[in-house]
């Protein structure tokens, strides 16, 4: 079992306090909906939990990943994938974007190509691999940046307002590969500021309001660890 935990955490802008909190732990088959209002902080929060972003106090450590490589200075990077809200893409087509992560996959070359096939079905970008991602729509390009985490498989996932740009079919082909790596043990923290269609998978609710992140229900189990499930490594970030 694979988890992020953040201790006595104190997150602030100068003089501006976002929160404080004593303990929150992100782990494989949990799926969390992280809720609260513009500006409260859920971006900041998942760069924290991501490794992007510094807390003002505490600490964030992690269990049941392998060693650190000795040239990471920053051990929680490469820990959790992290999809902005406004996702980064490679320069290049489609296809180049979701072909960039095979290197990073810890599957078989068949296993890859078998991913990608299904992740290009499920976010139906068939007609788009030639073109240029620069030039996709918004709810196109999220679709992508989740087709493209889909194909890693990874042990924790966080999801910034990943639906916010999205129509109804966009949003269902998406709720359609987050339930798969829901199923596959993906531990997801979704922000979202509305209930949605993917914030009906989460079992647990993490509210930023007062400067504090009210969890309910306030303890979920933790599903044993299963050992096939592969390395998580590191896609995007902004
Ligand atoms: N590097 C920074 N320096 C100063 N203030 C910052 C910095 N990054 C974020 N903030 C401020 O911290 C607050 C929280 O920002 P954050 O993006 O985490 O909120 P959010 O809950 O994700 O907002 P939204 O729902 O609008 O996306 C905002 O008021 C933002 O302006």
């Amino acid at each position: 079992m694979v988890k992020i935990i953040a201790n006595n955490i104190e997150m602030r802008f100068g003089s501006r306090l976002l929160y404080r909190f004593d303990r929150l732990s992100l782990a494989q088959h949990q799926t969390i909906h992280l809720q609260g209002d513009n500006g409260s902080g859920k971006t900041t929060l998942m760069k924290m939990l991501a490794g992007l972003q510094a807390p003002s106090l505490g600490e964030i450590h992690t269990e049941g990943f392998a060693p650190t490589p000795w040239w990471r200075r920053n051990p929680l990077l490469g820990k959790a994938v992290y999809l902005h809200q406004h996702p980064y893409l490679f320069d290049g087509s489609v296809a180049y974007n979701l072909n960039y992560v095979q290197p990073l996959c810890d599957m078989t070359e068949q296993e890859i190509a078998s991913r990608t096939q299904t992740a290009i079905e499920m976010a139906q970008l068939g007609g788009l691999l030639n073109q240029r991602a620069a030039s996709l729509s918004g709810g196109e390009r999220q679709r992508l940046a989740i087709a493209r985490a889909w194909i890693m498989r990874p042990h924790l996932l966080m999801l910034d307002e990943p639906t916010s740009n999205m129509d109804k079919l966009s949003q269902q082909l998406v709720l359609t590969m987050v339930s798969h790596l829901k199923q596959q043990g993906t531990g997801m923290l979704i922000s979202s500021h509305q209930s949605c269609l993917l914030t009906g998978l989460c079992e647990q609710t993490w509210q930023i309001q007062n400067q504090a992140i009210q969890v309910s229900p306030s303890s979920l189990d933790e599903r044993p660890f299963t050992p096939s499930q592969q390395e998580l490594r590191y896609v995007t970030a902004n």
